[in-house]
């Protein structure tokens, strides 16, 4: 239309929904190209600016995504993992960018993704940060440095409307941790420990999840060795940093060959 690639925005009405309205409406090189919620929601019929309680953005919140995502350029999508997987279909059918934030996908979930990113570019990251991301690389680095006489144990601590656990950058950061060490996570994750649970396995690495209250994001990864501990931090206070990571993936995966990225790619970390 005038030349800003059209964004379309999935799960409006959520948390980071309504953030990336605002991002992407307030942003000079984008264009907001529609508002998608699930069908029977109350805000599909109303502009979404308005649902949201601001002013009109021009924008009808809908619930018909073949049609909507056709024509966009990228399709920012924080919402559930079933979902998620119609947008792929959508945004492959389109060739548009799909950002994909949503946690708590299947392992099959995963790899059904991969499908669909062979005609569009698909970047996809369990948390958007620039901090985050820089952490990834910093744990594993001390993950590769420090031997297995040092535990591994990542807690991290959510809001209390969270439905997934451990989060989406939790599984990154034990990714990150198992690759430092040269292991696989799923061989070595140990993710709930409740009664006669026993000692500790030798090379597990752990996860722990705290749920409460409006906690943005928190995540710790702790090396506890003989007689010292590093303890690697994050904590988001404001959700607007998924929010621009977001953006910059929608705007950095406009002509790239089609396939599937990560923020590492994005932020050229
Ligand atoms: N990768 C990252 O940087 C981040 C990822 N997240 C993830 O994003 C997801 C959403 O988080 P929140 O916004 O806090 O959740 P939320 O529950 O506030 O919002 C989810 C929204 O998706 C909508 N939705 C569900 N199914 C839909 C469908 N079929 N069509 C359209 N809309 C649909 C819901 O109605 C809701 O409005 C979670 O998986 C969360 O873990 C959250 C923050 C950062
Ligand atoms: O659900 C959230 O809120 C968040 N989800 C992501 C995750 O699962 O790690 C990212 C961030 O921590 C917020």
């Amino acid at each position: 239309m005038d030349g800003k690639p059209g964004v379309v925005v999935t799960g409006v009405s959520g948390r980071m929904g309504q953030m990336l309205v605002r991002e992407v409406a307030g942003d000079a090189r984008l264009r907001l190209a529609g508002a998608l919620e699930r069908a029977g929601h109350d805000w599909v019929g109303r502009d979404v600016g308005a649902a949201m309680g601001g002013a009109d953005l021009g924008v009808a919140v809908r619930d018909d995504p073949a049609a909507v995502i056709a024509g966009a350029d990228a399709v920012i999508d924080f919402t559930a993992p079933d979902a998620t997987l119609g947008f792929a279909a959508e945004a492959a059918r389109a060739g548009a960018v799909h950002v994909i934030g949503t946690t708590g996908l299947s392992e099959a979930q995963i790899a059904e993704l991969a499908g669909a990113a062979e005609t569009c570019v698909q970047v996809r990251a369990g948390n958007m940060s620039l901090g985050v991301n820089l952490l990834v690389g910093l744990t594993r680095r001390v993950a590769a440095a420090l031997g297995e006489g040092w535990d591994i144990e990542i807690v991290e601590a959510h809001h209390n409307r969270k439905v997934d656990a451990p989060s989406g950058t939790a599984l990154m950061l034990g990714d990150a941790a198992a690759a430092g060490r040269g292991v696989t996570l799923s061989d070595v994750a140990d993710r709930g420990r409740d009664g006669m649970t026993g000692a500790r396995a030798p090379g597990a690495i752990g996860f722990a999840a705290i749920r409460g209250g409006d906690i943005v994001g928190e995540h710790d990864v702790i090396f506890a060795g003989p007689g010292e501990r590093v303890v690697l931090r994050h904590v988001a206070t404001d959700r607007a940093i998924f929010a621009r990571g977001a953006l910059a993936a929608a705007l950095w995966g406009q002509g790239r060959p089609p396939g599937q990225y990560d923020m590492h790619d994005v932020l050229g970390l």
